[in-house]
């Protein structure tokens, strides 16, 4: 082979939030005082999320959390590791021998400056980065990207560097959800909920250089103003599924879940819950596109938490829509993510 046509040797990080390290309080405690003193997570100035994430949130919540992911684990680890990690060997499996993936999460471990030194030291040529988040928010693709830029720009050889920060629409990333949502029949459902992770509605409004994420039309339009507004990525990502999956507008609601205050985008995925089940509704089916991988948030929050919810106020059956993990079209997207990177 002549040096022109050699294939480059690219190293692929595909990135997660993470994780604690087990289930106990204290890795509990340290992943979440990892995690809450982002300051792309907890955006006030310094002293405050100081005061307000190590002598309040983190204190009173490890206890609480850790009970949870004692729940959630299993004898692998936890599943937000356990499916990153299988996505990962599976895109390994469909790339050519010239590509090697590595996986990163963002807070713990395997951390960004862990396996970026293997990345250094197997010298690629180029360097393809892609966060686990198909839809774009400061608080995570933003903070993955950041830790990642931070380490790579104090090494001495930069290599090609590409960077994906958002994948919401791509039609192989949509495709694997509408085969998730086909295992069940929507029409024997009385509502379906696309329940999105939560963002303060001040992250939201920083994407924009003048005013607010309400003065645009998000919910019913992508413009290159707003194509970087989480609020707008959800919402588009969840007309390409209903369209592709006939649920009709009125059978639907757009949500989001896991606030930690009130200024979080509305409407709260635990109040639609609490609603359908008051109006009536017996059985719900929801969806949960902003995690590609099952975790706390899907199979606690939604699986266990909004099933008891739901039954407290009259309701039957909260059905989760499995994650995409390492379904072969959410490999598909990895992939093209990364040919086309
Ligand atoms: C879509 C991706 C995510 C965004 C955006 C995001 C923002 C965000 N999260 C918190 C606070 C917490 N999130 C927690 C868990 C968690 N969050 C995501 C993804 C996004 N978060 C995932 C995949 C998980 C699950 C991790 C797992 O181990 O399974 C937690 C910890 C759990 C708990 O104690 O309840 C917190 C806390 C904030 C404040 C925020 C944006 C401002
Ligand atoms: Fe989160
Ligand atoms: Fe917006």
């Amino acid at each position: 082979m002549t040096e022109s046509i050699k294939k480059k040797r690219t190293g692929v990080l595909l990135v997660n939030l993470g994780t604690p390290d087990s289930p106990s309080v204290g890795d509990v405690r340290s992943y979440l005082s990892q995690f809450l003193n982002d300051p792309r997570v907890i955006d006030i100035p310094w002293i405050l999320r100081k005061i307000l994430v190590n002598l309040i949130i983190v204190p009173f919540r490890a206890p609480k959390s850790a009970k949870v992911y004692k729940e959630l684990w299993t004898e692998q680890g936890s599943p937000l590791i356990i499916y990153s990690e299988r996505a990962a060997q599976l895109l390994q499996d469909e790339l050519d021998p010239s590509y090697k993936v590595h996986l990163a999460m963002r807070y713990k471990n395997p951390s960004i400056p862990d396996v970026l030194e293997e990345m250094r030291k197997a010298n690629y040529d180029r360097i393809i980065v892609v966060p686990m988040f198909p839809q774009y928010a400061s608080a995570s693709t933003g903070s993955a990207l950041e830790e990642v830029m931070r380490v790579i720009s104090s090494w001495w050889v930069i290599p090609e560097l590409r960077i994906v920060s958002q994948y919401y629409d791509h039609p192989d990333y949509i495709d694997a959800f509408v085969e998730r949502g086909s295992a069940y029949n929507h029409q024997e459902y009385d509502h379906v909920l696309f329940s999105y992770h939560g963002l303060p509605e001040r992250q939201v409004d920083k994407v924009y250089g003048e005013g607010l994420c309400t003065d645009r039309d998000c919910e019913h339009e992508i413009t290159d103003e707003n194509k970087y507004c989480y609020k707008a990525t959800c919402y588009a990502t969840t007309r390409l599924l209903a369209q592709k999956l006939g649920i009709p507008e009125d059978h639907y609601t757009v949500c989001f879940q896991s606030r930690l205050d009130k200024k979080w985008l509305e409407p709260f995925s635990d109040k639609v819950v609490i609603d359908q089940a008051k109006k009536g509704a017996k059985k719900l089916l929801v969806f949960s596109p902003a995690f590609t991988a099952d975790c706390l948030e899907t199979i606690i929050e939604i699986g266990d938490e909004y099933q008891e919810l739901f039954e407290e106020h009259g309701g039957d059956k909260v059905q989760l829509v499995e994650s995409l993990n390492d379904h072969p079209l959410w490999i598909r997207c990895l992939k093209d993510l990364v040919l086309m990177a």
